[in-house]
């Protein structure tokens, strides 16, 4: 059982190493700052700001950039302007179509609106939404995070920088940052879109090893109390991050929880064992979250790669992986696919990372075959398909089982 005891003081300052902690310097991202403080320059003149978009992997500091630069701008604003700068941020994650990007924005400018419209013309949304802009008046900034999620539905592009020349908008100057992973996103924009967007395209570069090291360095000496880091352990919290994708909230958070781990612990000083237990804590819910996030299906086809892993079978060709699938899915009650649909599973797992799927050529025929191992931890791959539900629970700690007999875990 858990149990509180007193613990020691490493953290100062819990939030500063928090998601929305927005800090005071970013020198890493001084180009791409300045490309967007010359964006936004216009509305310094009373002018709309430029649309701009923001590319980048994950935990490259495109939203910090974004909310750094927008506070700036407001300042400036209360200093100079007899206007206000409005910045509106939205997160576009799972709205898949203008329509209710637009509803999630009515959502965000007027409290009384507490759930996205449904099942009205676009027209009328849209003159809803432009009715709250002009109330608001001023200079609006909206920031759609994740703005590739709309897909090619992406009417709310043209309708932003068209609204006043459209006539409906008469007084607030708007215009949009859209944030991205997807390199491949602006591109593909209609050309309807890109016609008439007058925008900056910024790219945000991943972050090196060094670069990751002294973002951590600064944020440690406000969160973190003094002379609590050990040595080498911002350099490890970095390289574990510059290994992956650079990002710098990978590296955060792995100090973070090396940090709480320590403080819980009642230990004085953060050290690199700290460290490498929070970097295994943070695989497997990563490893986790991804599996969560499976079709039914695609958790039966991982868990037959698993217990062809503990067999010691795999590498597996597709007819091996089939008969173990089959036999998963119909003990839990699910109607099998056919082993041309299941192969479709195994591309989709590979996609996602949690199995690897490797070309060989060769076999009776020649040709080329592909053969699937498992590609995440097996340990914490089991904990989750034991928890997906009571079925898969007992197939699971059967696998567990054996893994353990093994010795694997
Ligand atoms: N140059 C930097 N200096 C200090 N902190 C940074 C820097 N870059 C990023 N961060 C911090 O890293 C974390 C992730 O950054 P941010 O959310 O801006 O990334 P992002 O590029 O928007 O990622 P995503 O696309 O996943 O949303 C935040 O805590 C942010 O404050």
């Amino acid at each position: 059982m858990p149990s509180f005891r007193k613990q020691t003081d490493i953290i100062e300052n819990d939030m500063v190493l928090g998601e929305d902690w927005v800090p005071e310097d970013l020198p890493e991202r001084e180009a791409e700052l300045s490309q967007m403080y010359e964006a936004l320059s216009p509305a310094t003149r009373g002018f709309t700001p430029d649309n701009m978009f923001l590319y980048g992997k994950a935990g490259q500091g495109k939203t910090a950039a974004t909310r750094y630069a927008l506070n700036d701008l407001q300042l400036f604003f209360e200093d100079e302007m007899d206007e206000d700068l409005t910045p509106v941020y939205v997160s576009c994650n799972e709205l898949t179509s203008s329509y209710q990007v637009t509803g999630q924005l009515l959502v965000e400018l007027d409290e009384d609106i507490t759930e996205r419209p449904n099942g009205h013309a676009p027209d009328i949304l849209y003159s809803r939404l432009f009715g709250h802009l002009d109330e608001i008046g001023g200079t609006i900034v909206i920031v759609f995070d994740e703005i590739d999620a709309i897909g090619d539905d992406d009417q709310i592009l043209y309708q932003i920088p068209r609204a006043h020349s459209n006539g409906k908008l008469e007084e607030a100057k708007v215009s949009f940052v859209g944030i991205s992973n997807d390199f491949s996103f602006r591109d593909n924009l209609s050309p309807k879109v890109k016609d008439t967007l007058y925008d900056y395209v910024i790219d945000f570069p991943s972050y090196d090893s060094q670069q990751l090291r002294d973002i951590l360095k600064r944020r440690a000496e406000i969160a973190l109390a003094d002379d609590v880091l050990d040595d080498g352990v911002i350099e490890l919290c970095s390289a574990y991050a510059a290994k992956d994708e650079g990002s710098a909230r990978q590296a955060i958070n792995h100090l973070y929880k090396a940090s709480k781990m320590a403080q819980t612990d009642g230990d004085h000083v953060v050290t690199t064992d700290h460290v490498e237990t929070a970097h295994d804590i943070l695989k497997r819910n990563h490893v986790m979250e991804g599996i969560r996030g499976l079709t039914p299906q695609n958790k039966y086809v991982l868990t037959a790669v698993t217990l062809l892993e503990v067999r010691e079978e795999t590498p597996a060709r597709t007819g091996e992986v089939y008969p173990v699938y089959r036999e998963i899915a119909e003990s839990v009650g699910s109607e099998p696919l056919v082993q041309r649909r299941m192969r479709d599973h195994l591309q989709e797992l590979s996609l996602h990372g949690q199995i690897a799927l490797t070309s060989q050529s060769g076999g009776v025929k020649g040709g080329t075959y592909y053969v699937a191992e498992l590609n995440t931890g097996l340990e914490a791959t089991i904990t989750v398909l034991s928890e997906i539900d009571e079925a898969m629970h007992e197939v699971a700690e059967d696998i567990r089982a054996i893994a353990d007999m093994k010795g694997m875990l």
